[in-house]
């Protein structure tokens, strides 16, 4: 019997003034960079400074208790450390990704790689992670419970960071109106932090004239939430960042026999990946043997094959059965913390659960071993598709997991998408970034690296910005 679900109360503001704030605060996002390419502009995703629209934006930020934002932050660290312990663990992950290898091919192409880095013993001395935690605040538990780890291309850093700016800026400017206190919106420096981190890699690759690589998609809408980290690099630490399709490595990169990475004729230290994440960024062959003449470099790998492999689903779910998290951690506190945000992880090798999700899809996701936003099944979908892959039979249901659905207090707020300010019944997902760059038994960084807060309308099933389904936000304490 799920809570009464408690009646939301209506926006501090009536909807002409917060179309007057909407306008105001668009204004701000195109003064200070908080933009996106505008898909009405068939240039946007390829000619910077062409076809730009204010980033969507929710008007005022979400509520969410001091004590959960805490706890949310410590956990940061922990999961920094458990990803590079996991991570080292070359056979834990080619064991646990044994059966998805087997009916999912993108998974496999990238176990291939991992496993060629093992046969040869290839070591990452130098491990850079930038890494967000997502989760989610369920009303029934008021538990913090976390919907999935991200090790590689994790967004806004650069777009999320400016959220809280413009919402203190807004409660500032509004103050009559609102009774809100702007330092209530926590400070939130993931974009100077993140490239404080890439470029303090850099540092420990010691060698002045190389670059930072970003890999990029040759279509990129959110190419300047990117150059905000660019931008970092350049003005604070006078470090040069190339941006390069996978394709653009293979025909212009070598590896010199010393293992250096040289690319358009310049050496790179960090390899940062904002595209390598899905199967649509490897069209062809060509992809594949530039992911791996990277891999077999020494430039500092962000993230590694391994860092990769540790932020899938499986492992994630891998991770939640008992006694897994003690082969890496020691510290029980820790792992009790970690334990303590895990929502329901299981693979479909149990009947049971399978059972149960077929019969009541709607507590349930099921999850394929993508990222990027739009993959997960729901609801009916959800039923039909593992009632489908149990008539199969083999091993085809290894390709998923089945995860908790997690249902957040829905509010009422307002959207500001194109310049249009919606008023909508909304969820929120919190993420938090986390930061670490270790050099062989040197811990050079293990932090909280700032937050993003996004919010979609409560009926969406996806919550992916990019993907056209969510909003940037920000936080309130309360
Ligand atoms: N084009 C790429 C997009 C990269 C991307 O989709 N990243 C995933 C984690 S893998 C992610 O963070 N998704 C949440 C952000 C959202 O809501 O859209 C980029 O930004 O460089
Ligand atoms: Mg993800």
């Amino acid at each position: 019997m799920s809570a009464a679900v408690p009646v939301p109360a209506p926006p501090p503001v009536d909807p002409a003034t917060a179309g007057e704030m909407a306008r105001e605060a668009a204004a701000w996002c195109a003064l200070h960079g908080l933009v996106v390419g505008d898909r009405a502009d068939p240039r946007s995703a390829t000619v910077p400074g062409v076809g730009l629209v204010h980033a969507p934006f929710s008007l005022l930020p979400a509520h969410l208790p001091e004590s959960i934002w805490r706890q949310a932050c410590e956990l940061a660290t922990i999961f920094n450390e458990l990803v590079d312990r996991v991570s080292l663990d070359g056979k834990f992950l080619q064991d646990s990704l044994s059966k998805t290898r087997q009916v999912d091919d993108f998974t496999s192409r990238l176990l291939e790689i991992h496993r060629k880095m093992m046969e040869i013993n290839k070591e990452e001395n130098i491990r850079l992670g930038l890494h967000r935690s997502d989760y989610m605040l369920d009303l029934e538990t008021n538990s913090l419970l976390q919907i999935e780890l991200n090790t590689i291309s994790t967004s806004f850093p650069g777009l999320g960071s400016l959220v809280s700016d413009l919402h203190r800026s807004l409660i500032n400017q509004y103050v009559h109106l609102l009774s809100l206190e702007p330092k209530r919106v926590p400070g939130n420096a993931a974009s100077s932090k993140f490239a404080e981190a890439l470029a303090r890699a850099w540092a420990e690759f010691n060698v002045d004239s190389a670059v930072v690589m970003m890999i990029v998609q040759p279509e990129e809408r959110n190419m300047y939430d990117q150059y905000w980290l660019t931008n970092h690099l350049k003005e604070s630490y006078g470090i040069t960042t190339i941006r390069k399709t996978l394709s653009q490595v293979e025909a212009e990169g070598q590896v010199l026999p010393d293992g250096t990475l040289v690319v358009d004729g310049k050496k790179v230290a960090v390899v940062y990946y904002r595209a390598g994440y899905t199967p649509n960024d490897y069209p062809s062959e060509a992809e594949w043997s530039a992911r791996l003449l990277i891999e077999q470099s020494c430039a500092v790998k962000c993230p590694s094959i391994s860092y990769h492999l540790v932020g899938t689903k499986k492992i994630q779910q891998e991770l939640a059965k008992p006694n897994v998290l003690e082969r890496f951690l020691e510290n029980k506190e820790e792992i009790a913390k970690l334990r303590k945000c895990f929502a329901g992880l299981w693979s479909l090798d149990d009947e049971e659960i399978v059972k149960t999700a077929i019969e009541k899809p709607e507590l349930f996701v099921l999850k394929p071993q993508r990222e990027g936003g739009g993959n997960n099944i729901y609801g009916l979908d959800l039923r039909e598709t593992l009632t489908r892959l149990q008539k199969e039979g083999g091993d085809a249901l290894a390709a998923y997991i089945l995860m908790q659905r997690i249902f957040p207090k829905a509010s009422l707020a307002y959207l500001v998408r194109g310049g249009i300010c919606h008023e909508g019944l909304v969820i929120s997902e919190l993420g938090i970034y986390g930061a670490y760059l270790r050099n062989k038994d040197k811990v050079v960084i293990n932090e909280q690296s700032g937050y993003l807060m996004r919010t979609k309308v409560s009926s969406s099933d996806e919550g992916g910005v990019a993907a056209g389904f969510a909003v940037l936000d920000s936080l309130y304490l309360t």
